[in-house]
């Protein structure tokens, strides 16, 4: 059974502190929602009101159309069909796996459990180890124990919280592969919570990013990573140029030239610019302030007319300190931004 999870303008506080504020955001069956943010912006906070191990202050949280939360609506944590995945694992030291795999599913007969929890373990290739005990177990096998506890009961949803964080290098990549594959196949729909650039713009289908309690985008991971809505929104994905520009007529007038900005209101304005879509060309505008050798890129840094500074991320033969400089910046990875200074 696949559904869609609804998120609508919920709403949290913890005292005068707003962890969550008026976040909205689908979840579609099938598919990786990865919310990305900074360390405090309410990225567990939402994950615990989905689940259901909190109560939300206002707003809406439905699932194939059922009210999981709401005005008046609160369904516990065990009857909500969500299945929750943490980053310390969080099995029982005293269950065999498969007795931690089986422990959500009280509903089935004898028989029955042991059947469901075998097959999931066999889908996380450890059935052979079902009569260990999780401490014998090294932390991706550990991960992988804890998301077969976590489908057995065939939830329409999983929430992974950080869940890959413990492991590092190659072995995270090849866990996160797997689990999120076998999370895809069941037809659930995910919410993958990650601090970590790099693995939101890998795993997501969608992404959301989150700032200050707010999901201020969301999209396909290129889309928001190319075409960012705001200033704010850019900066949680990485590096990204802001050069001040005033707009009219659809053209963006800045200290290294015009661009096209069709649709931007007139006025005082900003182009983003990743450093990679710099291009840097012989000319005088600018000054190469530094260098720095950034593994199969270089970083450079100018400086420009009206104390205008810019990255950019070159590969080949990088100028040199102190040389001059043109830039060349394709239109179509232009962003224009409003002129707030944030
Ligand atoms: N139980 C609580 N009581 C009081 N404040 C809380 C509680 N839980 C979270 N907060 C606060 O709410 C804000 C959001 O916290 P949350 O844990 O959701 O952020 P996060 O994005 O998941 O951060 P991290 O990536 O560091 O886990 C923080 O300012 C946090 O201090």
């Amino acid at each position: 059974m696949t559904a869609e999870v609804h998120i609508d303008q919920v709403r949290k506080a913890y005292g005068s502190r707003l962890a969550v504020a008026d976040a909205s955001q689908s979840l579609a069956p099938g598919a990786v929602t990865c919310l990305l943010g900074p360390s405090g912006c309410g990225k567990s906070t939402l994950l615990r009101l989905i689940a259901g191990l909190e109560r939300l202050d206002s707003g809406r949280i439905t699932m194939g159309g059922r009210t999981l939360s709401g005005a008046g609506v609160h369904v516990p944590v065990e009857r909500r069909r969500i299945g929750l995945v943490f980053q310390d694992f969080a099995l029982f030291p005293h269950l065999t796996l498969l007795q931690n795999v089986a422990f959500g599913l009280g509903g089935l007969a004898r028989a029955e459990r042991r059947a469901r929890a075998l097959e999931l373990l066999e889908r996380v290739h450890l059935a052979d180890r079902a009569n260990a005990y999780p401490h014998v177990l090294s932390g991706g096998e550990q991960q992988r124990v804890a998301l077969a506890r976590a489908l057995a009961p065939r939830p329409e949803a999983v929430l992974l919280d950080e869940p890959f964080s413990g492991l590092d290098g190659a072995l995270r990549e090849t866990v996160r592969r797997a689990a999120l594959e076998l999370i895809r196949e069941t037809g659930a729909a995910c919410l993958l919570v990650t601090h970590d650039v790099d693995e939101a713009l890998m795993a997501a289908d969608a992404l959301a990013v989150m700032h200050q309690g707010r999901i201020l985008q969301t999209g396909a991971p290129q889309d928001v990573y190319q075409r960012p809505t705001s200033a704010e929104a850019a900066r949680l994905l990485g590096p990204i140029n802001l050069i001040p520009a005033r707009i009219a007529d659809g053209v963006a007038f800045t200290a290294v030239g015009e661009f096209p900005a069709s649709g931007a209101p007139a006025g005082a304005g900003r182009l983003g610019v990743r450093p990679e879509d710099v291009a840097l060309t012989t000319g005088n505008a600018l000054r190469v302030r530094s260098v720095r050798f950034a593994g199969g890129r270089w970083t450079v840094e100018l400086t420009g007319p009206d104390g205008l500074e810019l990255r950019a991320s070159v590969t080949g033969t990088p100028p040199r300190e102190g040389e001059t400089a043109g830039i060349r910046l394709d239109p179509g990875r232009l962003s224009v931004f409003g002129s707030e200074k944030n």
